[in-house]
């Protein structure tokens, strides 16, 4: 597809991103502020679901939509609509509807009102397989939805994959602090919260407030020696292995504790050096799933840092809806990887005799 002359790769298509992850980004924010315990379902895998999760994915297809025209569009999100059309989903419909429709006359970029037939059929085109050829959209509409219910970080991550490679990525993550995570304590430093990160390939990544304030070039730490690294993980203990983690940091010695914060919003704050490391060691037999980590990886990328799975390979993410990857997931700077990838080999190899029979 030809490209006005000057263009960065994908700039059309990083724009529609970024608006749709924005406005995204205003609905949960309106939901967060006043979440009650009838907008929050349990999903048959036992995570949860919020009117914000189905309300941000409507809003994302729908700006992609009316903002790219040419060729076809797949998308590949989390949510679908199947539980909404179930018997007793009728006033859980409704409230998407109400909140997407608000959003969208509060915003005028398009005078458009949703049916709730037209919400149901706009959360179901995040259906695609995703796969090696053609272009995907990536799209996890609340990533961190526990952090959400409970007040905490969350983010909406939006990728493109074209031939199988990420190629762009945007990350709303509206209760971040703009500057920096050091007062993620919440400590009234009377920071602006709210950080919207983006990338696209070879052109390096950016961070601007949700309110669009001009982008600013970021780039990952540039410590080297891991005793002076920290590290974030996981909020939910249920998510990753943390005596494995604190295993991996007492061979590394790191001596900082983990920040741990829900989220791909990690990713952003790793990208703009606010910590040393981020990795995440799921129990056994849980699949990552690409959106999960598409858009987060491509901007730590960008921002000059690696993520590998625990082998030390590149994240796969051709391979439809779930990754293709070994053991664990870590992100960090070139001068910190091989001794991270040691140290976890190290470590996986010391659990497996532990726990092999004997
Ligand atoms: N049992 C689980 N183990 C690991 N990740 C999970 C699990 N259940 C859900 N997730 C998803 O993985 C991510 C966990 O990452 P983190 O703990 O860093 O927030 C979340 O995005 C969550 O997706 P979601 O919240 O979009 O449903
Ligand atoms: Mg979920
Ligand atoms: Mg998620
Ligand atoms: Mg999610």
């Amino acid at each position: 597809m030809s490209r006005p002359a000057g263009n960065p790769p994908y700039a059309a298509e990083l724009g529609a991103a970024k608006k749709a992850v924005a406005l995204a980004a205003r609905l949960c924010q309106t939901v967060q502020r006043e979440i009650v315990q009838s907008d929050i379902q349990s999903k048959a895998d036992k995570t949860p679901v919020t009117v914000a999760d189905y309300g941000s994915q409507v809003l994302v297809s729908l700006v992609l939509n009316k903002e790219i025209t040419s060729g076809s569009f797949s998308m590949v999100a989390e949510e679908d609509s199947e539980d909404l059309r179930k018997d007793g989903a009728e006033e859980i419909l409704e409230r998407i509807t109400d909140l997407v429709n608000k959003t969208l006359a509060e915003d005028g970029s398009y005078n458009i009102s949703l049916s709730k037939e037209a919400i149901l059929s706009a959360i179901d085109t995040g259906k695609s397989e995703g796969g090696p050829s053609g272009r995907h959209w990536v799209l996890d509409p609340i990533d961190g939805t526990k952090g959400f219910v409970r007040g905490g970080q969350y983010a909406i991550a939006l990728a493109l994959l074209d031939e199988g490679r990420v190629v762009l990525g945007v990350l709303g993550c509206p209760n971040l602090p703009f500057t920096s995570t050091s007062n993620l304590s919440g400590s009234s430093s009377g920071d602006q919260t709210g950080a919207l990160f983006s990338a696209a390939i070879g052109c390096g990544a950016e961070v601007q407030s949700l309110d669009g304030s001009p982008p600013q070039k970021i780039s990952v730490c540039t410590i080297d020696n891991p005793a002076n690294a920290s590290f974030f993980e996981s909020y939910e203990g249920a998510h990753t292995m943390r005596d494995f983690t604190g295993s991996v940091a007492e061979k590394l010695g790191v001596q900082a504790p983990p920040v741990r914060i829900d989220s791909q919003a990690k990713y952003g704050a790793l990208a703009r050096g606010d910590g040393a490391i981020y990795w995440r060691f799921p129990h056994e037999g849980y699949r990552e799933t690409i959106w999960d980590h598409a858009a987060g990886s491509i901007v730590v990328t960008e921002a000059g840092g690696v993520v590998k799975d625990a082998s030390g390979n590149d994240l796969d993410f051709s391979k439809g809806r779930f990754l293709d990857r070994d053991t664990g997931i870590i992100a960090t700077n070139k001068q910190l990887m091989p001794s991270v990838l040691k140290s976890v080999q190290e470590a996986i190899k010391e659990k497996k005799l532990a726990s092999s029979p004997l």
